[in-house]
């Protein structure tokens, strides 16, 4: 079991973000503002939809890694902390997913 988590790519990330654009991707990334840091999330989003829907195990996981990744550096450049994300997952352990839908629907 790794013992690292999405806090300390978080904090990778924050260091990284201030590095020379030539010398680091997510300085890159963040110097290229959030359009093209989303775009890029997108399409890091479609590569892991297209490793799940073949089944290809071991692209799902490099594709999945590279989709947290460009999530983080987003998040980041929102300036929006992991502890926020996961504040709001914690919130929605208080019901089931179904449950959360169907509250949301009209009557
Ligand atoms: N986890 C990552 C990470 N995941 C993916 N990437 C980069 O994201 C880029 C993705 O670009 P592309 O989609 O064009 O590349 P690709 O997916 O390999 O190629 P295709 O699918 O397009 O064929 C590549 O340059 C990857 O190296 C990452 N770059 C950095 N990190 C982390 O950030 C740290 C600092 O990196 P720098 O900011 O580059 O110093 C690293 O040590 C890592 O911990």
């Amino acid at each position: 079991m790794t013992e690292f988590t999405l806090t300390d790519l978080e904090s990778i990330v924050a260091t990284r973000a201030t590095a020379r654009p030539d010398e680091s991707w997510t300085a890159k990334l963040v110097a290229g503002g959030q359009s093209k840091a989303a775009k890029k999330l997108g399409e890091e989003a479609v590569e892991t939809v297209i490793a799940a829907i073949k089944d290809d195990r071991e692209n799902l996981v490099y594709e999945s890694a590279d989709l947290l990744y460009h999530l983080m550096v987003v998040l980041k450049i929102a300036d929006i902390p992991l502890e926020a994300v996961m504040q709001e997952l914690q919130r929605r352990t208080a019901q089931t997913g179904l449950s959360e839908k169907a509250s949301r629907q009209d009557p």
